[in-house]
């Protein structure tokens, strides 16, 4: 069987370099670009590539997905940034090329999916919740993509559940103790040398708590998903947003 050809945008970055040796890697991929910042995205197309994999920037994620999906090559998106312009703007350009795929997965390792959908489960029961994200020092963004899209899975919980506005009685703060408010769920940003990818949600009712906590340790974390988004995107066209629609997380285990 032909193996699946893959392109690497980002290819120089911290998560991208590790993508590249993850593709090289795999006996069914065969890692046909490697992109970074000045290369031509026309190679793309010279090289055949079927799938590429964005890890850039959010001020170039936008023009690399769009002369992907202009070119029908599926996109397996780990870059952050994301709007509801910004998808928008993307549906529209994937509406005028139906057989293209583009996943976007705020956290690639299997860990962060969980914790968001044990977060989103658990949002409906509990009267508090805020979510902290700790990053290494050199992370371009805060919130994190992870957290926002946490953040925003509780409000959305908290909605359908009917809970109104969380208690706190704050009348005076300093800008930015409280964190940012995504959808009226506070994120707070730590970034500290030492530290990869890190995630607690903390949820609270009277008389008791529950803490959600994860842990990347290495972009190793990332690359079962990646590798995963990039042999099942080809067969979901449109928008995928999140790497747990490709996981069967609903299905039981077996005994
Ligand atoms: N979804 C997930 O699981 C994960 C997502 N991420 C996200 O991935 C993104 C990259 O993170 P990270 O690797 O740490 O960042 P880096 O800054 O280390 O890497 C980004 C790379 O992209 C390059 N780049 C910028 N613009 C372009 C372009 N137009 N075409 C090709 N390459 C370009 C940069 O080049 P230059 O240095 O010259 O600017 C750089 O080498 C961030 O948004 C981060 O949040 C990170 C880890 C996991
Ligand atoms: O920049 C990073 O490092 C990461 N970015 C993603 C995010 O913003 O959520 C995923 C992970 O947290 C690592």
């Amino acid at each position: 069987m032909s193996k699946l050809r893959v392109a690497v945008l980002g290819a120089r970055g911290r998560i991208g370099s590790e993508a590249v040796k993850a593709v090289e890697g795999a006996g069914d991929l065969e890692l046909v670009a490697a992109l970074g910042r000045g290369d031509k995205l026309e190679t793309l197309v010279d090289a055949g590539a079927q799938v590429v994999v964005e890890l850039t920037t959010p001020a170039s994620v936008m023009g690399n997905l769009d002369f992907c999906v202009r070119h029908g090559i599926h996109a397996v998106v780990g870059t952050t940034g994301w709007s509801d312009d910004r998808l928008a703007q993307l549906g529209t350009s994937l509406d005028a090329s139906p057989g293209t795929g583009v996943l976007i997965a705020p956290n690639f390792s299997i860990g962060a999916v969980l914790t968001m959908k044990f977060a989103q489960a658990a949002a409906r029961w509990f009267e508090s919740a805020e979510v902290v994200e700790l990053h290494h020092p050199n992370k371009a963004d805060a919130p994190s993509g992870t957290a926002t899209r946490t953040a925003q899975l509780i409000a959305a919980a908290r909605a359908e559940a009917g809970l109104g506005a969380q208690p706190d009685a704050t009348v005076t703060a300093l800008d930015g103790a409280r964190g940012a408010d995504v959808d009226g769920v506070p994120v707070h940003a730590v970034r500290l040398r030492g530290l990869l990818a890190h995630q607690e949600v903390l949820l609270g009712s009277e008389g008791e708590t529950l803490t959600i906590r994860h842990d990347s340790l290495h972009h190793s974390s990332f690359m079962p998903g990646i590798l995963l988004g990039v042999r099942r995107i080809g067969s979901v066209p449109g928008l995928t947003m999140g790497l747990e629609h490709f996981l069967d997380l609903d299905r039981p285990a077996s005994h």
